[in-house]
Formats: C-alpha cells, sequence, structure tokens
C-alpha cells in the first residue's frame, strides 16, 4: 500500500505478487509477457534509462540472481555480485578476447568452420536438407572448448555431443529452478531421501567439473613444459602471470564459464541468421553478391569491408538477441529516479533487449528481418541496441562472437549461394519459435535448411 514501487504502471495483482511473471519464465515465456506489459501500460521504451543502469561506475550492481543462477561451484566474472572481485577477473580476463589478440586464434577457428560446412555439405548429400542449428551447436562448443582448454571436444568430428556437453544441458536445466526456488532446491537437495532429478544434476557437475579441472591442469603442465609450441588458449597468459594471475580454482570457474556463455550464444545467432537471409531471397542475394568480392582464402579483416554483412549480422542480434531476457540490477542504496519513477535503494530493476529491440519509433516494423534499417542507423537506434548487454558487465566475449559471426557466415553462403528454407521432415516457423529462459532458443531444436 505504501511501498513506492506500488505506483509503477501494471496489472492489479503485480502488487502482490510475483507469481504470473515467474509462470512466464518458467515457460520460457517471460521476455514476452513483460513486452506485452510494457505495450499496454507503458507505451514507450526509456533508452535513458537502460543506459543509466548499465552505466560504467553508476553504481546498479548485478542482483543476487545471478548468484543462485550460476552453479554453486561457479563463482566467475559473469555471476559474481562483487565489484572488486569482478574487476580484477575482468582485467585479467579482458586482454586475450581483445581483436588483436583474437587474430592469433583466427587460424583454429577458420579450420573448425571449414570442418562445420565440410560435415553440412556431405549431411544434406544423404539426408537431402541439413539441420543447421546441430552444426553451428557444435562448431562453437568446438571452439570455445579449443581456446579454453586448448583441445577441441571433436563434436564436428564425431558429429555428436560429448558427455561434456549433454552434461552441461542437465545443469542448464535447473538454473531457473535454482534461480527462482533457491530454498525449495537447497531444501530438495539436503532431502534424506535422494531426488532423482537432483541427483543426476549433481553427477553431471561433478563430471564436468572434473573435466574442466582435467584439462586446465593438462594445458598448464604443456605450457610449462613446451611454452613456445604448446596451443595458446584465453588462459595462457594467465598461467604464466604467476602470483600476478589467478588461482587455478578462479580460473577454472571462469573456464567454465566461457563453455556456457560462448557456445548456444553464438550457435543461435548464427542459425537465426541464416535461417533470415534464406527466407528473403532478396536480402540473401545482396548479401552472397557482396561476399562474392571477397578475395580466395579471405581473412577476417577482409569480411569487415563487407558492409551488408555487418547489417546482417546486427539485424539478426537485434531480433534474435541470444541473451534477451531481463539483465537484473539492484538500485544503488538512497534509491534513484529513473524513467519519471522514484524507486529505493535495493529494488531490483531490469532492462530486456528484446523490448528495446522493438521499439517501433526506433525501428519501424520491428518484426521484420530488414538488415538495411542499418544502413543510415541514428544514434538513437544505436542507444538502444544492446545485445551484448552494457558498462562494465557488457560481454567480454564479443569480439570473439563476432569474429565467427562474420566468418561463419561468410563461408556458409559463399558455400551455398542457393541455400533455403524447407518443409522436409515437417520443419516449419513453428521450430524457430523462440524460447525464452535467460538464453534464447528455438522451440524445435533444429533449423533445416536445403543447401542447394
Ligand atoms: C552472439 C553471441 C553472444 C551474445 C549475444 C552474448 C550476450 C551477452 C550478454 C547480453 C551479456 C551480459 C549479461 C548480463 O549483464 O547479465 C554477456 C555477458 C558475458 N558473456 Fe556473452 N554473449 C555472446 C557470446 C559470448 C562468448 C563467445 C563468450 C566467451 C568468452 C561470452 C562470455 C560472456 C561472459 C564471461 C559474460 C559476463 C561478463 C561480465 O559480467 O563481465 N559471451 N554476454
Amino acid at each position: 500500500v505504501r511501498n513506492p514501487l506500488s505506483s509503477i504502471p501494471g496489472p492489479w495483482f503485480t502488487r502482490w505478487t510475483g507469481l504470473v511473471t515467474t509462470y512466464h519464465w518458467l515457460k520460457g515465456n517471460r521476455a514476452k509477457y513483460v513486452h506485452s506489459l510494457h505495450q499496454e501500460y507503458v507505451h514507450v521504451n526509456d533508452v535513458e534509462a537502460a543506459r543509466t543502469i548499465h552505466k560504467v561506475s553508476g553504481g546498479y550492481l548485478k542482483s543476487e540472481w545471478y548468484r543462485r543462477f550460476a552453479p554453486a561451484m561457479n563463482h566467475s566474472v559473469f555471476s559474481t555480485v562483487d565489484p572488486e572481485y569482478h574487476s580484477r577477473h575482468r582485467r585479467l580476463l579482458s586482454s586475450p578476447l581483445s581483436d588483436q589478440s583474437l587474430r592469433s586464434m583466427e587460424a583454429t577457428i577458420r579450420k573448425r568452420i571449414d570442418l562445420a560446412i565440410q560435415s553440412m555439405q556431405e549431411e544434406s548429400k544423404t539426408r537431402g536438407v541439413t539441420d543447421i542449428y546441430k552444426w553451428w551447436i557444435f562448431l562453437a562448443t568446438d571452439v570455445i572448448g579449443e581456446l579454453t582448454f586448448g583441445d577441441s571436444f571433436r563434436m564436428l568430428e564425431q558429429g555428436k555431443k560429448n558427455q561434456y556437453s549433454l552434461d552441461l544441458e542437465k545443469t542448464a536445466k535447473t538454473s531457473s529452478l535454482r534461480a527462482t526456488f533457491p530454498t525449495l532446491v537447497k531444501f530438495a537437495r539436503l532431502s534424506p531421501i535422494p531426488i532423482p532429478v537432483f541427483k543426476e544434476v549433481a553427477n553431471a557437475s561433478q563430471r564436468t567439473f572434473n573435466y574442466a579441472n582435467e584439462s586446465i591442469q593438462r594445458h598448464k603442465r604443456l605450457v610449462a613444459s613446451e611454452p613456445a609450441t604448446s596451443n595458446r588458449t584465453l588462459f595462457t597468459k594467465l598461467f604464466q602471470a604467476g602470483e600476478e594471475g589467478l588461482p587455478d580454482h578462479e580460473i577454472l570457474s571462469e573456464a567454465q564459464t566461457y563453455i556456457v556463455a560462448g557456445s548456444d550464444t553464438t550457435a543461435n545467432t548464427l542459425t537465426y541468421l541464416v535461417w533470415s537471409v534464406c527466407r528473403h531471397p532478396e536480402i540473401k542475394q545482396r548479401l552472397v553478391q557482396e561476399l562474392a568480392t571477397l578475395p580466395e582464402g579471405f581473412s577476417d579483416q577482409d569480411t569487415r569491408s563487407c558492409e551488408f554483412l555487418q547489417y546482417v549480422i546486427q539485424e539478426t542480434l537485434r531480433l534474435f538477441s541470444a541473451a534477451p531476457s531481463a539483465l537484473p540490477r539492484v538500485v544503488p542504496d538512497g534509491g534513484r529516479n529513473l524513467a519519471g519513477y522514484w524507486l529505493p535503494g535495493g529494488a531490483t530493476v531490469s532492462t530486456q533487449a528484446y523490448s528495446l529491440h522493438r521499439d517501433p519509433l526506433l525501428f519501424p516494423e520491428p518484426e521484420s528481418f530488414n538488415p538495411s534499417r542499418w544502413e543510415k542507423a541514428r544514434k538513437e537506434m544505436r542507444d538502444a541496441f544492446m545485445p551484448f548487454g552494457g558498462g562494465s558487465r557488457i560481454c567480454i566475449g564479443l569480439n570473439l562472437a563476432q569474429m565467427e559471426l562474420r566468418i561463419a557466415t561468410a563461408h556458409f553462403f559463399r558455400s551455398f549461394p542457393n541455400a533455403k528454407v524447407t518443409r522436409a521432415e515437417n520443419f516449419g516457423e513453428e521450430d524457430m519459435d523462440p524460447m525464452i529462459y535467460f538464453l534464447l532458443i528455438p522451440k524445435g531444436k533444429r533449423c533445416l535448411i536445403q543447401l542447394s
């Protein structure tokens, strides 16, 4: 009754309970639900407020939700709510992920992309179509695995997920439950009668921990014994930094975080990109024509001059942001005025790219895939564009992600200029309906494309 939050527009029941929002979150529909409330009650997105929340040194720290969402053993640059811990880790982790450092890893990435393209071609010969979702997942997971552990998971070679990846999926399934019902989950874990799902997840967590630990230790030994010849990873410098670096258990947590944060995100973006382009022959034609101007054996640097390719990537990230849902932050002590409302210190505020990217004033016909809208992008469009989050917590892997997106897209459409969507095996629009938990995934978990 007296809470200042009760004056914020919204359905009457939200004054008393967050249960309806929780229900939509568990159904993978929260972002769309919140967006519909925005349209009904607030009418405009406040880009200024979103930027204030994500401003570096703005004081809006990540909320405890992140600690619950990440597995208990995994205190990392992503999940930490402690600004000091974060800035120490971020400072040490950033340099290997800079554009310049990533150049030394381009050949590794390129080799994996070639293998993905070849695998798609082979599958298409026997099946008539290829499931690009599957191959992009294998590609992105193998790439981040190799850059993290110095050794690929070899999912592209084997054409199937390995145990590590299957275990991660199992653990991820309980993330939403852990974040939403922490007490219940703790209680279930301590229960004297073992509950099968939690036992399975505990076993899966232990296996991924063991695998990551062994891989990191193996690579560390290799770096120490053969510093000149061992494969460089995103952590090699940290091993060599000694006291100035991070202790082993912290490197291990960061490594595990990279695998989760750097696989499905990039793979889903690639999937929606290829699917969207294939659905629009005129867009595909323009992209294919531009890519044909690239020299044989082109590099990532060459793809940067392809303007339309950049627009296609941006438009995919706008409409199908891999993490489009609420990014919760805490209002600093003393409270703040945001978007015309007084919010007390300690209240949780969230921004969601899903809504920012669908403001019809900035992005006319927001649901249509139109890369050309970026040709003369206004400053306001750029300000509202937040597929990688913002401020000091902006995605640390964005250079790597964009590099993979550029090279993989260029190779795909140069290899398969006639690629098109198909209705084979009853594949349809409903398969690509986005389900949004923290990350976005296509509902059918497949995306079939006819290559020629
Ligand atoms: C298209 C691909 C990607 C998208 C759309 C994406 C999106 C995001 C977003 C929105 C955030 C902010 C989360 C928040 O504030 O809660 C984030 C953070 C993060 N991302 Fe990515 N990401 C992508 C790829 C990657 C890759 C390849 C890596 C591998 C290193 C990565 C590692 C991380 C990490 C470690 C954080 C936490 C950063 C921090 O809090 O300082 N991401 N990402």
